[in-house]
């Protein structure tokens, strides 16, 4: 059974179909990119795959459960990197982690444990007992990555998470996404970089218009992503057709 599954999925915002009959399953051991152009539906998509947005139609389900009946739930067993989201401005990233710890049920023990691992790996360990308000983007970065993981989720959905992170962070967070799906979870990665998904995903699933318009594997070599994803961008209609019909 897929970790991650949606079935004709549908959002609208007024007359803007933002995510218009979207079908995607992705299976344990899979980092699946969720590439497409600015205002693809990706977001919207992932607030639906979170429990964060009812669909308008359609059906999802996130380890078995579906995210619009039980959001809490959902976001308990799932790790999440919203888009563009920093920590709060005034607490310390130990507080932070302290209060996302016992939100998902973990005791302070544990999570010092999984938070040491997490500083140190990312390089913020100096940084934990100051306001997060004065930490520097890409060190405000490094705190929500910890929080993504810190319960030990087996299905992350992930915005840009290598946004504002220097290129060795940047590696290091690769290879942990790799080898955290090897291990048999399962990574959703949401990006309109190219690169990213070719260095990171093992497949990637190609948005427009709200909806996977393709997916290629890319470890297949005969992939040239940049290719499909123009030819995706450019095969698709226009943006904001009206939900009602032709604009
Ligand atoms: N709250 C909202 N109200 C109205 N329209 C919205 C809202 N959120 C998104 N939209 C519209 O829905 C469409 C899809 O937006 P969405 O944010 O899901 O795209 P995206 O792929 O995440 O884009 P980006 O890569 O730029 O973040 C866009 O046309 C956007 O303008």
């Amino acid at each position: 059974m897929s970790v991650i599954e949606a079935d004709s999925l549908r959002k609208a915002y007024g007359d803007v179909r933002a995510v218009d009959g979207l079908d995607l399953a992705v299976d344990r051991g899979e980092v699946y990119g969720f590439l497409g152009p600015n205002g693809a539906g990706k977001t919207t998509t992932i607030e639906i795959l979170t429990g964060q947005l009812r669909p308008d139609g359609g059906r999802a389900a996130v380890l078995g459960t579906d995210p619009a009946n039980e959001p809490v739930e959902t976001r308990r067993r799932v790790g999440v990197l919203p888009e563009q989201q920093t920590p709060p401005s005034f607490l310390t990233p130990t507080e932070f982690f302290e209060f996302v710890g016992r939100v998902r049920g973990l005791d302070d023990e544990t999570v010092a444990e999984r938070v040491e691992e997490w500083s140190q790996r990312l390089g913020f360990a100096a940084k934990l007992d100051t306001l997060c308000a004065d930490l520097s983007r890409g060190q405000q970065q490094k705190v929500m990555l910890t929080q993504v993981f810190v319960h030990e989720p087996d299905v992350v959905v992930i915005d840009e998470p290598l946004a504002n992170l220097d290129p060795i962070v940047q590696e290091q967070v690769k290879r942990y996404l790799r080898s955290y799906a090897e291990d048999g979870n399962a990574v959703f990665l949401s990006t309109h970089n190219i690169d990213v998904a070719e260095d990171v995903c093992s497949r990637v699933g190609i948005v427009t218009n709200g909806r996977v318009v393709a997916e290629r594997d890319v470890a297949d070599t005969e992939t040239d992503l940049l290719d499909a994803f123009l030819d995706a961008v450019e095969g698709a209609d226009p943006r904001d057709t009206p939900a009602g019909g032709v604009q």
